[in-house]
């Protein structure tokens, strides 16, 4: 394609199916799908496609990809870079589903519409003082629901009492003030869409993990794709969103998806993997719905390639120790082939995955929780953002409810009478506080103060955070991370980090922000995009969830606590999804009183209860995957030696050196207009803590 007078070139080494795949025609009404196992290239191929296209005289700006996660949405970008420079790059319209979603609604709309975030189920929670509506997922169930009706069905359920909030008055209130669950903004942008396609211009329409598109997103798809040309890439034995109403079927069925006047839709499989070794191969196959045929690329495998390892174990906490324990005896005996970023640990359940985590932890060993939003988006720290939006702006009634409801000594009835009044009287809540709780007085005074502050230092990142840190402190923050019931037993430096990733955030803001909008604009308007990009030095734990996409070249699935492997056919695709980020060494542990007889035969020939020998043999070729230098002979033979004779193995790992000797690790973030990637451990630690631990640990500890 002409660029200015550059030409774009694509050199890559690919497979005969990916080259298909890649330079399969983009006339419009026609569709690819692109069905392949995992490591055979899904992504690698639609970015290599996404190069042809750029070839063959499709405008950048014309080419729409869409994915599920910010994770995800970096890689693409990331890759795309690499092969075609940032600023073309840039020039792909590459989003996640909500932000693509949220980007039309605010655009379509003259409305500044919101994402009901952790914080809003919990005012909502208290805000309608219903006995049935206490989780999260029951009342983000119940407001789409009612979004989708515009009509109360709880009319009989809701509470009686004149002070209270009805729920189909709390909608309103919603949708007064445009908040928005995420399921309802794929629905409203799906409705509004079909009215107005002619307002985007893309002519190719990609969707990766195409297996995961649950029915509110078909339909964006099926609208999205009504004139253009689609290519869709996924694995239904990856398909781990049933809870969201996804299936494994929907790649089949892509042709009842589409528009009638599609003329063709061609399938080609992937079936060489580039990750897995054989062994890991073999075993994971064992959970493939599919049994698509899966070879490695490397033929004939090396015959010295160790089987996977199946543990188990009582509880957890043996489990972990055992890790610690593995991790650093490979980190030892492979000679510096092996660095901590190489090791994922990973779960079933966020609450495993904390406590492994904060074991490590207090070995002193670094770790990083990989995720696709960051992590205090989904704890009581979100409450952070609404204190920085009232503080911004107090007329915004969304924020300023949300931050009422977590002051100790402000009740339901309160809240509840504060927005029916305000629903009434049409008047922005902030008018309406005077008088109605000495507490709620002493915030209104204190906003003011903390406004002046705020904006004398409009440009400052530390000093914004600091203001809003503290002022959310004093009113409900240290109260609210205290009602978990678990912040107990989570480690000092959990919701430490956290907050240095929301003040990097701010830095990160200052610089990316254009000069027409502040940096408190910019970051309310990005915070959701930062994802921590993983550095040399730490090691990896996700949830199984939070990992699919990626690899490591050895993997530890938690299963103490997983009592019954077989319950159903997501539980083994989960399996699946954890056991295939592994490219070389792979551990699946289990549950020691639970056996699923039945099963549990197929696995004696496909894993081993040993753990894997590093003979030297093997370390030369594990240098070469994670293309490190391997040890001479001499150093590996004094590795094996030390750690026989250490006695505490564990402190072995917190002191092994982080870094190969003369190699810096790769930290810098990469800047997208539109994301903020934080390389959080590099900027000021020092400054931080002292900004912020003083007043957190207080109270915290
Ligand atoms: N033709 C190729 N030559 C060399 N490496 C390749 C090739 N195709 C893919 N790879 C490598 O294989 C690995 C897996 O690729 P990719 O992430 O695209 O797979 P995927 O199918 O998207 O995986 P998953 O299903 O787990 O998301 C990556 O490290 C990628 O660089």
């Amino acid at each position: 394609m002409e660029n200015g007078d550059s030409t774009v070139s694509l050199e890559l080494k690919i497979t005969d199916d990916q080259l298909r795949s890649i330079t399969y025609s983009h006339e419009p009404l026609t569709a690819l799908k692109i069905v392949a196992g995992p490591g055979c290239g899904k992504t690698h191929t639609l970015i290599a496609r996404i190069v042809h296209l750029l070839n063959s005289e499709v405008e950048p700006s014309q080419i729409l990809v869409l994915s599920l996660t910010n994770r995800a949405v970096l890689s693409l970008r990331s890759r795309l870079i690499d092969l075609v420079g940032t600023e073309l790059a840039q020039k792909v319209n590459i989003q996640t589903f909500h932000s693509f979603a949220m980007n039309v609604l605010n655009d379509l709309i003259p409305n500044q519409y919101e994402l009901l975030g952790f914080g809003g189920t919990q005012m909502i929670s208290k805000l309608v003082n219903a006995p049935f509506l206490k989780r999260k997922d029951q009342i983000t169930k119940l407001l789409e629901q009612q979004m989708a009706n515009r009509m109360s069905m709880f009319r009989k359920t809701s509470p009686t009492s004149s002070s209270n909030l009805k729920v189909q008055q709390l909608i309103e209130f919603l949708h007064n003030t445009n908040v928005l669950t995420s399921s309802s903004i794929i629905s409203q942008c799906t409705l509004l869409l079909r009215d107005n396609t002619q307002k985007l211009n893309h002519r190719v329409l990609i969707v990766d993990e195409f297996q995961d598109m649950y029915p509110e997103l078909v339909q964006l798809v099926a609208v999205l794709a009504s004139d253009c040309h689609l290519t869709v890439a996924g694995d239904p034995d990856q398909s781990i969103y049933s809870f969201l109403g996804s299936t494994p079927y929907v790649l089949n069925g892509l042709d009842k998806i589409l528009p009638h006047n599609y003329s063709e839709i061609e399938t080609i499989n992937l079936t060489a993997t580039f990750r897995m070794s054989l062994p890991i191969i073999k075993s994971s196959q064992l959970f493939s719905m599919f049994k698509k045929p899966l070879t490695p690329v490397e033929s004939p495998a090396p015959s010295f390639l160790p089987k996977p390892t199946k543990k188990y174990f009582t509880d957890i906490v043996q489990e972990v120790d055992f890790i610690l324990e593995e991790i650093s005896r490979l980190v030892h005996q492979c000679g510096g082939v092996l660095k901590p970023s190489d090791f994922a640990i990973l779960s079933f359940k966020n609450d495993d995955i904390n406590y492994a985590q904060s074991v490590f932890e207090r070995h002193g060993i670094k770790t990083q929780k990989l995720g696709s939003s960051p992590e205090w988006t989904n704890n009581e720290l979100y409450h952070f953002i609404n204190f920085l939006r009232v503080i911004n702006d107090p007329g915004a009634d969304y924020p300023l409810i949300s931050c009422l409801s977590i002051i100790p000594g402000v009740g339901h009835v309160s809240l509840s009478s504060l927005v029916l009044k305000a629903m009434s009287s049409g008047s922005p809540i902030f008018h309406l506080l005077k008088g109605v709780r000495p507490v709620i007085d002493n915030f209104v005074e204190d906003l003011n103060t903390v406004r002046d502050r705020f904006f004398q230092y409009f440009d400052d990142p530390d000093e914004i955070f600091k203001i809003t840190l503290e002022f959310a402190s004093k009113y409900g923050l240290l109260q609210a991370i205290k009602s978990n019931p678990n912040w107990s037993q989570k480690p000092d430096s959990f919701y430490f980090k956290q907050l240095e990733s929301i003040r990097v955030g701010f830095h990160m803001a200052s610089k990316l922000r254009s000069p027409n909008e502040t940096l408190v604009q910019y970051f309310i308007a990005h915070f959701a995009d930062e994802i921590v990009k993983p550095t040399e030095d730490a090691i990896n734990f996700s949830t199984i969830h939070g990992a699919k996409g990626l690899e490591f070249p050895v993997v530890f699935v938690l299963g103490a606590t997983q009592v019954s492997t077989f319950r159903s056919e997501e539980t083994k695709r989960l399996i699946y999804v954890a056991l295939t980020r592994a490219k070389q060494l792979l551990y699946w542990n289990k549950y020691l009183y639970h056996e699923d007889a039945s099963e549990e035969y197929k696995f004696q020939n496909e894993f081993t209860d040993s753990i894997p020998s590093c003979s030297y043999e093997y370390v030369k070729y594990l240098s070469k995957i994670t293309r490190r230098s391997p040890p001479s002979l001499n150093d590996y033979q004094q590795g094996i030696m030390a750690w026989k004779t250490t006695k505490n193995k564990t402190q072995l790992l917190a002191t092994a050196p982080s870094k190969p000797k003369g190699q810096t690790s790769e930290t810098h973030p990469i800047l997208y207009p539109n994301s903020v990637a934080l390389p959080f451990m590099k900027l000021g630690t020092r400054c931080y803590h002292s900004a912020v631990s003083g007043l957190l640990r207080r109270v915290i500890k």
